[in-house]
């Protein structure tokens, strides 16, 4: 079959039978073969016990949206009367079973489906991770496979009830992205964080990301600018790290009139925390990074109580 690469919004009328099988048929732009898959409809049914639902979005790798996605569930959590529950949707580098000290643990089934393996009674986490013998293991999927263990993720993993589902993804804009927009698109998505460094080559790949959820219909929450200069643990004086793009997730988002969430500053304990499977937020509780985490934790539990879940965005 002839090759051709997948153009959203683009006026590619007449070409359904190409599309048979693509895993975006029902949120493609062209409007071609937009026959929905039954498990859209599986998938909402459900999450009807699922209030709300955020995506953790990154352009670049490496930026800190597994870390985020980690410290945003552990900080919903610590409110005992939230249930939370992480999904790692990183197919190919699945980082949050380690970063949540869960290296090891299986995934079991019930009659109701996959059992979520839980940090807490009310932090539930399902990853692909749990399904490798190895955390060394490599997983080489092509496009259909990463689809179906993500639907299975959506479908099959017996969360019960949630008041928040993170989706931790992996960089970029990519299948299983289209994937995740797709499944979700019955259920609904409340809206997408979005994570950048403060670097020029970061900022333009949020950019892309930006447009790609303005063509798939997801809101976006909001920016974060990780990475954001380092606070000098002795005398307390931040540093910019990054000097040329001091301010550019900030002027960004003015120029596309999305609000910027917060800045967390690079902070070295952060990343010892996650080898170690530990909280930040509890390690070091007091420190900028740890502030700056939770009065963005804030803005998303306000923008989640304020929001109702838009329908099918398509
Ligand atoms: N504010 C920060 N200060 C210091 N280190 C950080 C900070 N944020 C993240 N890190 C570290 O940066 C590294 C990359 O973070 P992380 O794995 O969360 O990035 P990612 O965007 O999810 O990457 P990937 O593209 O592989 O999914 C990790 O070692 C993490 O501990
Ligand atoms: S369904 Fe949409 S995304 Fe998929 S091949 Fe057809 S046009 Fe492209």
């Amino acid at each position: 079959m002839e090759e051709r690469p997948i153009t959203w919004g683009s006026d590619q009328a007449g070409k359904s039978s190409a599309c048979q099988g693509c895993p975006n048929q029902n949120i493609c732009a062209s409007g071609a073969a937009k026959a929905p898959d039954p498990a859209i409809e599986e998938i909402r049914q459900k999450l009807t016990s699922v209030k709300h639902k955020i995506l953790v979005l990154s352009g670049k790798g490496g930026v800190g949206k597994s870390t985020f996605s980690a410290h945003l569930s552990h900080a919903l959590a610590s409110d005992d009367s939230k249930e939370v529950a992480l999904l790692d949707v990183d197919i190919c580098g699945p980082s949050i079973p380690k970063i949540m000290g869960l290296e090891g643990e299986q995934v079991h089934q019930s009659g109701s489906g996959w059992s979520p393996v839980y940090v807490e009674d009310n932090l539930a986490v399902m990853s692909i991770g749990f399904l490798l013998s190895s955390p060394d293991d490599a997983v080489i999927w092509r496009g259909p496979k990463k689809n179906g263990m993500i639907k299975q993720f959506l479908r099959d993993v017996d969360w019960g009830e949630v008041d928040y589902l993170i989706v931790d993804t992996p960089p970029g804009t990519s299948d299983e992205h289209l994937s995740i927009v797709q499944y979700l698109s019955g259920a609904g998505i409340d809206g997408a964080a979005i994570i950048t460094t403060p670097q020029e080559v970061s900022l333009q790949d949020v950019r892309k990301e930006i447009r790609f959820c303005k063509k798939v219909k997801i809101p976006v929450i909001g920016v974060i600018e990780n990475m954001s200069g380092f606070v000098c643990p002795k005398c307390k004086n931040t540093s910019q790290i990054f000097p040329p793009t001091t301010g550019g997730a900030q002027r960004m988002c003015e120029e596309l009139n999305l609000p910027l969430l917060g800045r967390v500053p690079l902070d070295p304990r952060i990343g010892r925390s996650c080898d170690e499977g530990r909280s930040f937020l509890t390690e070091v509780p007091d420190s900028p990074a740890a502030v700056a985490y939770q009065n963005i934790v804030q803005k998303i539990r306000d923008y989640c109580s304020s929001h109702s879940t838009p329908d099918d965005p398509c």
